[in-house]
């Protein structure tokens, strides 16, 4: 098995690098791991307490229970990877019964941060894309998909995505094999991770 780690920024890109490689990849040969998947089960909080936890720090992340997954997932065996609601800001309770595949990605701002995974990468990418780029595209989804309003992304974005960004994401990019600039659809960078992928199939 092929595991790449794809990091970056919120907003970056990772999501559309990794469904843009999939989609033109044989169906069922590439298998996608996110890191939201992993963020804490809080179900023991209310939605106002919820709102408040800072998840852009690593603490956020059940490393633990992602680091389990992988393994297994190594040694050939399937997990039940846990579906996270980012409107309730919690896990739903369901989980996708995920089977290992010949490659298969991980994706998530925080995944090259843990050293014990990030052992785990054989491939370490990390999207660049500005920070204002960045700011300008999560407003956008964030407020048309994971209903937002312009008040609630600005002050996360000022209290705590913007110094936990500056902490322990972008110093990861010392750990990547390759650095993906994308503050314009980078056809060619994904194009040559496609070609990386294909010889390994
Ligand atoms: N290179 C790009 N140029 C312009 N918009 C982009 C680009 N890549 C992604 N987007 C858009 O920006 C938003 C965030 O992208 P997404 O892939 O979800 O980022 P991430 O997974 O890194 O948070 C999405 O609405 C997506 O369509
Ligand atoms: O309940 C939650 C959990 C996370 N977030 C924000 O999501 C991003 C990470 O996701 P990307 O798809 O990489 O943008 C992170 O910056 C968290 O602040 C959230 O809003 N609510």
């Amino acid at each position: 098995m092929l595991i790449i780690g794809i990091a970056g920024g919120t907003g970056c890109g990772k999501t559309t690098v990794v469904n843009t490689i999939l989609n033109e990849l044989p169906e069922g040969e590439v298998g996608v791991i996110s890191q939201d998947s992993y963020y804490k089960d809080t179900s023991h909080l209310s939605y106002d307490e919820r709102v408040k936890i800072n998840f852009d720090h690593p603490r956020s992340i059940d490393f633990e229970l992602l680091e389990k997954h992988l393994i297994e997932l190594k040694k050939g065996n399937a997990i039940d990877q846990p579906v996270y609601s980012f409107v309730k800001h919690n896990r739903t309770g369901d989980t996708i019964n995920t089977i290992p595949r010949k490659v298969m990605i991980v994706e998530g701002i925080l995944i090259l941060s843990h050293a014990e995974i990030r052992n785990l990468f054989d491939i370490k990418i990390f999207v660049h894309a500005d920070s204002d780029e960045r700011l300008i595209r999560r407003l956008k989804r964030d407020i048309t998909e994971r209903g937002r309003d312009i008040n609630e992304v600005l002050t996360r974005y000022q209290n705590t995505l913007k110094p936990m960004h500056q902490q322990f994401i972008e110093p990861m990019k010392e750990y990547a094999d390759i650095i993906i600039p994308n503050n314009k659809y980078n056809t060619v960078a994904v194009d040559i991770v496609k070609t990386i992928i294909n010889e390994r199939l």
